[in-house]
């Protein structure tokens, strides 16, 4: 089959994969749907919330009668919060019509997040909507953690449909340690059903993240090699090629371990490591990735690495200020702005090798990455030639599943060379759409699909792995690494990398295929 036969067949069962989603979704077209975004005059909900409902909507996966409301203590309107979104929506020229027909949907009331009244008022809002007090009800608490327990109390005692469902949308942090976020889990449990409530990670929201599982367990190649036998080790990496940018007073508060490695590289991590579940349903694929978790001790210490970026005297524009420069953040801080922590999970399939978790803000590229490094090929021939296979799933930038191996270099010798089977989403795939995870995971909520979501089990478990390292780090002070802006992370993120058997060799070069 030829390449562009391919693309048109990839488009057709995608084409074909979006008109059972929007059949499933139409099917409620008689239901009306209220979307209410709490928090509407926040960053998220500018950047994100909006961007996202507009795409959902002119794709049309939205169910027909969907309201939008949006609320939040600032005296605003929907032309307020229509001006600060459109930025982000990436509207082409001829939508324009689309765009005033999706803003005729939108509501804005404005209320505080304390008080019974201001959530009774909301309620009649909603009901004064076309068959408002039947509609499906779904809340985004597009909020700061600090008003999560007020706004899902008031949604409880006043907002919650009659006849038609309710589902409430929860953004991290999900607490700050085992303790807070056990308190806020029995808070929402004593509301919402589990089945109600939908924990956001949006990495689960990601093509490639979602891909695992197909690589994993559509492919027979992969499962005899997915196991301490031929694995050395797997390096799960995030990094950021900007810093806290004003942000710092906020990010001070989580360090990179809370914003980035407890949450979504544990994710990721658990989508590597986990059995087989019996069937693609959410919650026997929740099962296997608990048991993932379950097998894992807390972190130690020793195995960790943190650092602080510092300015870079020869960089450009923010490069030039490091972490501490910033007004926003605390003298003296010692919260890691990157963070490499070595875990071990002590099942059968993966006893002894080393999980390389690295995450980072302020370094020399963005990329998240999972990287499988397998051993070295026993009784070697090649005098020494031969560099460890390493498969690479790229999340992101330019999504990509490669593996790295030996070839013999062409020509009249027999000398081994590395090269790579290299599949690249944006070659293979060309022109089709790749979803962005938001628009995912807002539909699958639309849908009741709670796969791509965090279940409590899950949270409880990964707090139990970081709680004791943070309390230690903070207790005992820990000084972070330094490290320059637009470098790789410390020195000492290598070392321990080193020290658990990953090897770099420097010697692969990539050539980009000419398309
Ligand atoms: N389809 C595609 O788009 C493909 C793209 N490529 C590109 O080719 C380039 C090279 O490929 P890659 O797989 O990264 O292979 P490399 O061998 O260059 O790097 C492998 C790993 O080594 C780490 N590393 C880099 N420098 C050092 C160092 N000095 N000490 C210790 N560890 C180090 C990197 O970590 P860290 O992340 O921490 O820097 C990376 O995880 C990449 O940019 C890749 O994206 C390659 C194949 C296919
Ligand atoms: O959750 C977070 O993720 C973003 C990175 O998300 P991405 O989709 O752009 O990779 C990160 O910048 C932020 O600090 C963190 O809270």
């Amino acid at each position: 089959m030829t390449a562009i036969s391919n693309v048109q067949k990839t488009k057709d069962q995608l084409l074909k994969g979006v008109s059972i989603l929007k059949e499933t979704l139409h099917s409620e077209d008689d239901v009306p749907h209220v979307f209410v975004v709490f928090g509407a005059s926040g960053d998220l909900a500018k950047k994100k919330i909006y961007p996202t409902l507009w795409w959902l909507y002119k794709d049309g996966l939205l169910p027909k009668q969907t309201y939008f409301v949006g609320y939040a203590r600032s005296d605003l309107s929907v032309q307020a919060v229509r001006d600060k979104s459109t930025q982000y929506m990436k509207l082409q020229d001829d939508e324009k019509d689309k765009f005033e027909e999706f803003w005729k949907y939108n509501y804005y009331v404005k209320g505080s997040y304390t008080e019974r009244t201001d959530f009774e008022h909301l309620n009649q809002e909603i009901n004064t909507l076309p068959k408002g007090d039947l509609a499906h009800r779904l809340f985004y608490l597009a909020l700061p953690p600090t008003v999560f327990k007020d706004v899902s109390s008031n949604i409880r005692l006043c907002c919650m449909g009659h006849e038609g469902w309710s589902r409430i949308i929860v953004e991290k942090p999900f607490g700050h340690d085992s303790e807070s976020s056990d308190d806020l889990s029995q808070h929402l449990s004593k509301l919402f059903r589990e089945d109600q409530i939908y924990r956001i990670d949006h990495y689960l929201g990601k093509e490639m993240v979602q891909n695992l599982m197909v690589l994993r367990f559509g492919n027979k190649m992969f499962s005899p090699l997915w196991n301490r036998d031929h694995v050395q080790c797997v390096v799960i990496t995030f990094k950021e090629p900007f810093g806290t940018m004003g942000r710092g007073g906020y990010f001070d508060e989580s360090g990179i371990i809370r914003d980035v490695m407890q949450n979504h590289l544990m994710q990721i991590l658990s989508l590597v490591a986990m059995e087989k579940p019996a069937s693609t349903s959410a919650e026997d694929i929740r099962d296997e990735k608990v048991k993932v978790l379950k097998c894992m001790p807390p972190l130690d210490l020793d195995n960790v690495v943190v650092g602080q970026y510092t300015g870079d005297p020869e960089g450009q524009g923010d490069a030039k200020n490091g972490y501490l420069d910033d007004p926003t953040v605390p003298k003296g801080s010692v919260t890691p702005t990157f963070a490499t922590a070595v875990v071990f999970v002590k099942t059968e399939r993966w006893d002894g090798v080393p999980f390389i978790m690295k995450c980072g803000k302020a370094l020399n590229e963005r990329k998240a990455e999972v990287r499988i490094q397998f051993k070295d090929v026993p009784g070697d021939i090649f005098g020494g030639q031969c560099k460890r296979n390493e498969l690479v799933i790229r999340v992101q930038p330019q999504e990509a599943v490669y593996c790295k191996m030996m070839v013999k270099a062409p020509g009249m010798n027999i000398n081994p060379e590395e090269s790579e089977l290299d599949l690249s989403y944006g070659a293979r795939y060309k022109g089709v759409k790749m979803p962005d995870a938001y628009e995912r995971l807002i539909l699958d909520v639309f849908c009741g699909a709670q796969l791509h979501f965090v279940r409590s089990d899950e949270l409880r478990e990964a707090w139990r792995i970081f709680t004791p390292l943070l309390h230690k780090l903070e207790k005992e002070k820990i000084k972070p690494a330094p490290y320059k802006y637009g470098s790789r992370g410390p020195q000492e993120s290598d070392d321990l990398a080193r020290r658990f058997g990953f090897i770099f060799s420097g010697t692969y070069k990539w050539t980009k295929p000419q398309l």
